[in-house]
């Protein structure tokens, strides 16, 4: 269902967006994982993509070959480790999207992930500052609030760092909001907001429920914060060791990737995303990083909303979120530093 609105609105979008100002390069880094394909069909429908640049470190060149074939306008390559591949697929890049990583199985935490993910992240990090420094990095790869960090401090030490074009992805903790926050009013999700700031993982993930219009009993507000801070939780069990999200995770990235496409080469102004970037709304606290919704402009990231006025159940959410927050961001910085 998704798809068909998507491609509709894509298609009406497609008839004013076919100028060379309007396209970029888009590649995925993971592209041929459990997020990285459907995500990469999703992007294969977006007008502004030109060339669609798929890496991975396994199995790109028969994923390339299978989405070249959908009859959108863009040229998709697929690259591996040979061939200097991750050289060709960031050069000319706009948009960078990395889900490349280790996802989690049941009994894990996001932090557990960290070991095997962090080095995954730092070696791409070093790729994109050498090969396309001015590109606009959307970061899935977990733990997020620990993977931006690390992010940006390879990009600082290569002298390239942009707080404006570094985003942790938290689409999917808003897009979740609104569809669990929709079946209990029974509502239409397309009409229910949600906003949810913080970071992504457990306790910092905190939903602005009180902002949402809707009234919530005591048991109501409890059951939901918690759905919405163990969404990922849920899939991870019914997956039963097979991994984590990845077609809601492909949705969430997708609608990611496309506002930053129409903030940066659409000219469309208000975009308006939830993402986790370099805020100074805690930075008196230490906390450099933190998740709220960020208006998007030509150059990214250009005004950090803060959280407005919220209940004092939040503000107790929010102190919880914090105390993880820092650590998170602390273990990122080090190990990227
Ligand atoms: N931000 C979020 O909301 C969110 C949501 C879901 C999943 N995730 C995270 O996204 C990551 C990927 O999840 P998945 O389900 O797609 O996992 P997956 O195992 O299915 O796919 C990961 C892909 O990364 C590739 N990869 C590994 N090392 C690489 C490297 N050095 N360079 C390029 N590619 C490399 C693998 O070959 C694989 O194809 C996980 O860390 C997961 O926790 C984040
Ligand atoms: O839960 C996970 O590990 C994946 C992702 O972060 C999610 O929120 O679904």
């Amino acid at each position: 269902m998704f798809a068909a609105t998507r491609a509709a609105s894509f298609a009406a979008k497609r008839s004013f967006s076919t100028s060379a100002a309007n396209l970029s390069k888009v590649a995925v880094l993971g592209a041929a994982g459990g997020i990285g394909q459907p995500l990469s069909l999703l992007l294969k429908e977006n007008p502004h993509v030109s060339h669609l640049a798929l890496y991975d470190i396994v199995n790109t060149p028969g994923v390339a070959a299978d989405l070249s074939h959908i009859n959108t306008n863009s040229k998709v390559t697929g690259h591996t480790a040979a061939n200097d591949g991750l050289k060709a697929a960031l050069e000319d890049a706009h948009v960078v999207v990395i889900p490349a990583g280790v996802p989690r199985k049941p009994g894990m935490t996001r932090d557990d992930l960290f070991n095997t993910n962090a080095s995954i992240v730092q070696t791409l990090a070093q790729a994109a500052a050498k090969h396309c420094p001015k590109a606009h990095i959307l970061i899935i790869s977990n733990p997020v609030n620990s993977t931006v960090p690390i992010f940006a401090e390879v990009l600082k030490k290569a002298g390239v760092f942009d707080p404006k074009r570094l985003y942790g992805v938290t689409t999917l903790d808003v897009v979740r909001a609104s569809r669990f926050v929709s079946e209990i009013k029974n509502k239409d999700p397309k009409d229910v907001k949600i906003t949810v700031v913080g970071g992504h993982s457990g306790v910092t993930i905190v939903p602005l429920l009180s902002q949402s219009g809707f009234e919530f009993t005591k048991e109501e507000l409890d059951a939901l914060t918690h759905r919405i801070q163990f969404g990922g939780d849920e899939v991870v069990q019914a997956k039963d060791g097979a991994g984590s999200a990845t077609l809601s995770m492909a949705f969430a990235g997708a609608r990611f990737a496309n506002s930053v496409l129409e903030a940066t080469v659409g000219g469309k102004k208000g975009v308006i995303e939830p993402s986790f970037v370099k805020s100074d709304l805690y930075a008196d606290q230490g906390i450099e990083y933190f998740s709220s919704n960020v208006e998007l402009g030509p150059n990214g990231v250009e005004k950090i909303h803060g959280l407005g006025e919220i209940s004092d159940y939040e503000k107790d959410l929010v102190q919880k979120c914090l105390v993880d927050l820092k650590k998170n961001i602390a273990k990122g910085e080090s190990f990227g530093q």
